[in-house]
């Protein structure tokens, strides 16, 4: 009699579980916020936009579509304005706890400050780290020499090659390279910019192709460690083995990352030195690079020539101006990065206990939340007007300084923003200084590859990974 109703039972179980399931979404909160109807039921069309690399552009217009506040899928809301920004990011100090997004950040298999998820030891790690970025640290002349160094090899290869086509893509991510390792390693750091053997470090760490690896390992751990166990790719092995390696040496700086993280030995392991070096080093390749590399190609453009001209009489009326005294510069580089944000990706965290109300809707606690920049920078009209456009003179302008730098989010915001933002921005004034007091730059005529933005896993780079400039020097 059992055997003969078994199949009905088991219908009628799984009619009440999918029913009580889509009850439960049509009930909560999430399902009230805007967003396409399927996002009420299921988040296999916001999988599948990321294992395409589409999730950037895909979130971008549904805030196009549905306004500020935008339903992902049944557990994921995405927001567009400061207010959110502000609660998400920075309420409480360092805002709400990631989520396991960020284990795909592990290195050498713990976790460091960037991959730490919880609010508690995350402010533990950053309390030995954050002093060694801190801008007062940066700008001691250890640090700037090092990047000045850099700079200088990399103006003697624009004249090397001046009125040549280069390719500015290769060489502005060893100049971010060289600079990183500078800061955590010297004397140890790397000089890709003229060493074939460097060379390759910055070519392992920025030509992966790891986006669908990364996505199968956080959508299907299991299964993905079953596979692990049979086959165990080395991830950036040179890489590897240079900071571990250069985690034995004990005559470093004392301005390095790694000077400090060898005094407080007491907390740090010998792995998690290791980790948080090779976090840092990895952190500081591409976003710089990218950030560079992007700004210098639309700076290439006929229509940013002035910009170029702009930068040049400001260099040349006071030579020896510091260089956070230099406003149009400044304004350059927020411009940039606020254009294209080498971040400009989602940074997913929990909604805490309780819930929160987030720009006037109640989102339950467990619900995942995140800005992405990209959205962020162009979709607040009366922050910033032609949010598509670079104009580098809107940061000039007194009136509406506060709520643009309120909503910069190049960075991120709050305790868990960039740590190593006065070290980037170093990085990139002190190159486009040395740049354009000598050169102009123009794309070269062989430039065919894309510099549309290809998302990784949370970052983006130039489509092609090419940027060919010519630089002419200036009479
Ligand atoms: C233009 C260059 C850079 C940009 C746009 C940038 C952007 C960001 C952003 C948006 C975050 C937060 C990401 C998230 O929470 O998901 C972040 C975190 C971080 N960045 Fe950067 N970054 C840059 C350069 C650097 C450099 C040069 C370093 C170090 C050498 C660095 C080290 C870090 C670290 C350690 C964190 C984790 C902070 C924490 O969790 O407390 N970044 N960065």
């Amino acid at each position: 009699m059992f055997l003969d109703s078994w199949p009905v039972l088991a219908a009628a179980a799984l009619f009440i579980l999918i029913s009580t399931n889509l009850i439960r979404r049509l009930r909560s909160p999430v399902a009230s916020i805007p967003g396409p109807l399927y996002t009420k039921f299921t988040s296999l069309w916001l999988m599948r936009q990321e294992f395409i690399a589409n999730r950037r552009p895909y979130i971008h217009q549904l805030h196009e579509k549905y306004g500020p506040v935008v339903r992902l899928g049944p557990n994921e809301v995405s927001f567009s304005s400061g207010e959110a920004i502000k609660e998400i990011y920075a309420s409480g100090g360092s805002g709400y706890d990631k989520t396991e997004f960020y284990t795909l950040f592990k290195q050498f298999g713990v976790r460091t400050m960037f991959s730490t998820l919880v609010k508690g030891d995350h402010s533990q790690k950053k309390r030995y780290i954050a002093g060694q970025y801190a801008n007062t640290n940066i700008m001691r002349p250890q640090v700037m020499s090092g990047i000045q160094d850099r700079a200088d090899v990399f103006v003697q290869q624009c004249r090397n090659s001046a009125g040549m086509s280069t390719d500015a893509y290769v060489s502005l991510h060893c100049y971010a390279l060289d600079c990183a390792t500078h800061h955590l390693f010297h004397p140890h750091g790397t000089h890709s910019l003229e060493r074939e053997e460097d060379l390759r470090l910055m070519k392992e760490l920025s030509y992966h192709n790891s986006l669908q690896r990364y996505l199968c390992q956080y959508y299907f751990p299991d299964i993905w460690n079953f596979f692990m166990k049979f086959s165990k790719p080395k991830r950036s092995p040179d890489s590897n083995d240079y900071v571990l390696k250069t985690n034995e040496q004990s005559d470093l700086g004392e301005c390095t990352l790694l000077h400090k993280l060898q005094a407080s030995k007491d907390f740090f392991q010998k792995t998690e030195m290791a980790a948080e070096c090779m976090d840092h080093m990895a952190a500081g390749i591409d976003t710089t690079g990218d950030g560079l590399c992007l700004l210098m190609h639309q700076m290439s453009l006929p229509e940013s020539q002035y910009v170029q001209k702009k930068l040049f009489e400001e260099f040349n009326q006071e030579p020896d101006k510091p260089l956070d005294e230099l406003p149009y510069l400044d304004a350059v580089v927020k411009e940039g990065l606020r254009c294209f944000p080498p971040i400009p990706m989602s940074q997913p965290r929990y909604v805490p206990s309780g819930g929160r109300t987030i720009d006037g809707y109640f989102v339950p606690m467990g619900t995942i939340v995140s800005c992405q920049a990209w959205t962020v920078h162009r979709l607040n009209e009366a922050v910033y007007p032609n949010g598509e456009k670079f104009i580098p003179e809107r940061w000039l302008e007194e009136k509406g300084s506060l709520e643009r730098n309120r909503l910069y989010f190049a960075f991120s915001s709050g305790g868990r923003g960039c740590t190593g933002k006065h070290l980037a921005i170093a990085e990139m004034k002190v190159l486009l200084k040395e740049v354009y007091s000598r050169f102009t730059t123009t794309v070269a005529d062989d430039m065919v590859g894309s510099m549309e933005l290809s998302d990784q896993v949370i970052s983006s780079r130039p489509l092609d990974q090419t940027c060919k400039l010519v630089f002419t020097e200036i009479k």
